[in-house]
C-alpha cells in the first residue's frame, strides 16, 4: 500500500479549501427523509434510526456536519437542519443503479453476508463505486475544519478513509462497519479486495460490531496490504488490534452498536401504548400466542426460516392454529435489486401457502404487512408480542432484537434469536438457534411458547440488564472516545504490542 503519510506529503495541496465543522459524520444517507405534504410543501423529517439519535446531540454540541445522499435520484436538494450543517452528495440514476443497488447491495452486501446469494462482480459497478466514494471524500474535505474528527459509516464508503486522508492528512478519521466483515476465504473472491483493505487503512480507527470481524480484517491487512499487524485477540471496546502503515498506526476494534433503550423503555410504558397493545391482541382475535417478526424485507433476515419452521410446527400439530397468530411486518427494501424481487415473491408465496393450509375465513395464521409501521405502532406490537422471532442467516447486529427487549418492562415475552446475529453475543438469555438447523429453530420456538412465567421473567430480566446498560450513546462515546484519545506517534501507540510482519499478495497464506 502507498503509505498514507508518504502520499499525503506529495499528494495534498496546502490550498485544499477547508470548512468549519469540527465533527463530521459521513454516511450513505442523510439523517433526514423528504416528505411532500398534500399541499405540496416540503418537510424534511428526522430519520428514525439509532445512528441519528446517538449522533445528533454530539453534532449539535459543536459545529457538526453530516455528509450524505438524500435518497432521491438526480436531486440537488440540500435540506436545512437546525444545528447541523448538511452537505448533500447528489447521485444520478446511473450512480444509484451502479454504486448503491449494484456494487453496494448486489456485490458487497451478499459477499459480506456469507454469500447467501451469489455476489455479482461487474467492473463498471466498481468504477462507479470509486467515483462516488471520491465525491463523498471531496465533500467531506470541504466540510471539515483543520484537525476535525470525521466518522465515516459503512460498506458503501470503504474507500473514503484513504481518499480523504490524501486530501486532508490533518484530520482524525474513524470508520465503522455496520455489517459483518466476512471470513478471509469469502473476502478473497472480491476482485478489488486489496483496494478495499487499503481504502479502510486510511482511517485511524476501524470499528466492527464483533471481535471476529476485527480479527478477519487484521489477517487481511497483513495478507493483502502487506502491513505488520498485532496478532493477539481483540476485545469488546478494549484490546484494540494494531496495523502499522508506514509511520501511521491504525487501530482496529469491536464496538457493538445499540439502541436508545431508555427512550424505548419509557415510551413502551405509556398508557397509550399499553392500550394499543391490548387493542392489537383483540384485533387479532385474542389468540393465546402472538408471534412477531419485524424486518427490512431482506434475504439475510431469515423470514423464510421462521415461516418454514412455523409451517412444520403446524403440520406436526406442535402449534395450534386456533390459538396462534404470527404477525410479520416487513419494510420494503432495495426493490430494484433482482435478489430482493425474487425473495419477496418466495416469502409471499410461503405466507399464502401457510394461510391456505392452516388459516380459516377471517382468521389467517399469518398477518403480513409489506410497509413500514409508525414508531408508536411498532412499540405497541413489541409490547403485545408473546414470542419475537429474529432468525437471520447473518446480520451485523440486529437492532430489532434489542428494541423488543427494551419494550418489555413487564418482563413478559420471549426472544427467539439466531446465533448468526451480532446481537447474539450480548443477548445470551434469548432462545438461541442456528437458523440453518430447522429442527433447532422449531425447538427454540416451542420452548419460547411454552416457557413458564418464572423462566420468562428470569430471561427477560437478564436481557434487559444488558440492553438498558449498553445504549447507543455509550456506543458512540466509546468509539469517539477511543478515536480522540489515539496517540499521534507509532512509538506511543505500539508500546507493548507485538507486531507480526505482513506478507504480500503473492506470498500465499502467512498463517
Ligand atoms: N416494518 C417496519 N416498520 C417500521 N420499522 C421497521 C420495520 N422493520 C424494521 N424496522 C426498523 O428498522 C430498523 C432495522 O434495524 P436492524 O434490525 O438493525 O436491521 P437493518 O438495519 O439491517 O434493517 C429497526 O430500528 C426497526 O425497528
Ligand atoms: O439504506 P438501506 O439500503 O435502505 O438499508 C438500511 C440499512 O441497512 C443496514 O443496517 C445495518 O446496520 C444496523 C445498525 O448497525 C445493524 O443492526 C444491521 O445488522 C445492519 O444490517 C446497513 O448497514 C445500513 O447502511 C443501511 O442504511
Amino acid at each position: 500500500m502507498a503509505e498514507s503519510g508518504h502520499v499525503s506529503n506529495g499528494g495534498t495541496t496546502a490550498e485544499q479549501p477547508k470548512g468549519d465543522a469540527q465533527f463530521v459524520v459521513v454516511a450513505n444517507r442523510l439523517p433526514v427523509d423528504k416528505e411532500v405534504l398534500p399541499d405540496g410543501t416540503v418537510n424534511w423529517k428526522r430519520s428514525p434510526g439509532g445512528l441519528v439519535t446517538a449522533l445528533e446531540p454530539i453534532l449539535r454540541a459543536q459545529t457538526g456536519a453530516w455528509v450524505g445522499w438524500s435518497g432521491i435520484a438526480d436531486s440537488d436538494d440540500n435540506p436545512d437542519i437546525e444545528g447541523v450543517e448538511i452537505y448533500a452528495v447528489p447521485l444520478s440514476t446511473r450512480e444509484i443503479a451502479e454504486y448503491y443497488e449494484g456494487f453496494s447491495n448486489a456485490t458487497l452486501w451478499p459477499l459480506y453476508h456469507d454469500v447467501i446469494v451469489k455476489p455479482e462482480y461487474h467492473r463498471e459497478w466498481w468504477n462507479t463505486y470509486v467515483e462516488v466514494n471520491r465525491r463523498f471524500a471531496e465533500k467531506t474535505a470541504a466540510a471539515a475544519a483543520e484537525g476535525a474528527i470525521v466518522w465515516i459509516q459503512d460498506y458503501q464508503l470503504q474507500l473514503v478513509p484513504k481518499m480523504l486522508r490524501m486530501l486532508r492528512p490533518d484530520l482524525k478519521i474513524g470508520f465503522f462497519l455496520h455489517i459483518p466483515f466476512p471470513p478471509v476465504e469469502l473476502f478473497m473472491q472480491l476482485p478489488w479486495r486489496t483496494e478495499i483493505v487499503e481504502g479502510l487503512l486510511g482511517a485511524d480507527l476501524i470499528g466492527f460490531h464483533l471481535p471476529g470481524g476485527a480479527q478477519n480484517f487484521l489477517f487481511l491487512a497483513r495478507r493483502l496490504a502487506g502491513q505488520a499487524t498485532s496478532k493477539g485477540s481483540v476485545g469488546v471496546r478494549s484490546r484494540f488490534g494494531v496495523v502499522q502503515v508506514g509511520f501511521r498506526t491504525v487501530r482496529v476494534g469491536a464496538f457493538p452498536i445499540s439502541i436508545d433503550s431508555g427512550e424505548l423503555d419509557a415510551n413502551s410504558r405509556s398508557k397509550q401504548i399499553r392500550n394499543r397493545a391490548l387493542e392489537i391482541r383483540e384485533e387479532l382475535g385474542n389468540p393465546k400466542t402472538i408471534m412477531l417478526g419485524v424486518d427490512r424485507l431482506d434475504y439475510t433476515k431469515g423470514i423464510d426460516v421462521r415461516l418454514k419452521a412455523l409451517s412444520e410446527l403446524l403440520a406436526e400439530k406442535r402449534i395450534d392454529p386456533e390459538q396462534t397468530v404470527m404477525v410479520q411486518l416487513a419494510t420494503p427494501s432495495r426493490e430494484r435489486v433482482d435478489s430482493y424481487v425474487r425473495m419477496r415473491a418466495g416469502i409471499e408465496q410461503l405466507v399464502g401457502n401457510i394461510n391456505g393450509a392452516y388459516g380459516s375465513v377471517g382468521q389467517p395464521v399469518i398477518q403480513y404487512l409489506h410497509r413500514p409501521v409508525p414508531r408508536d405502532e411498532l412499540i405497541a406490537f413489541f409490547v403485545a408480542a408473546d414470542v419475537m422471532l429474529v432468525t437471520p442467516l447473518r446480520d451485523g447486529m440486529n437492532l430489532v432484537a434489542k428494541e423488543y427487549v427494551a419494550c418489555r418492562s413487564d418482563l413478559g415475552g420471549a426472544l427467539v434469536l439466531s446465533e448468526f446475529t451480532g446481537a447474539a453475543a450480548e443477548l445470551r438469555s434469548a432462545y438461541q438457534a442456528n437458523p440453518y438447523d430447522l429442527d433447532g429453530v422449531k425447538d427454540a420456538i416451542v420452548a419460547a411458547v411454552e416457557q413458564t412465567q418464572d423462566e420468562g421473567r428470569r430471561r427477560m430480566r437478564a436481557l434487559r440488564r444488558q440492553v438498558l446498560t449498553h445504549n447507543v450513546t455509550k456506543w458512540a462515546e466509546s468509539f469517539l472516545g477511543t478515536l480522540s484519545s489515539l496517540s499521534e506517534t507509532a512509538a506511543d501507540a505500539n508500546r507493548g504490542v507485538h507486531l507480526v510482519d505482513g506478507g504480500s499478495e503473492s506470498s500465499g497464506r502467512d498463517e
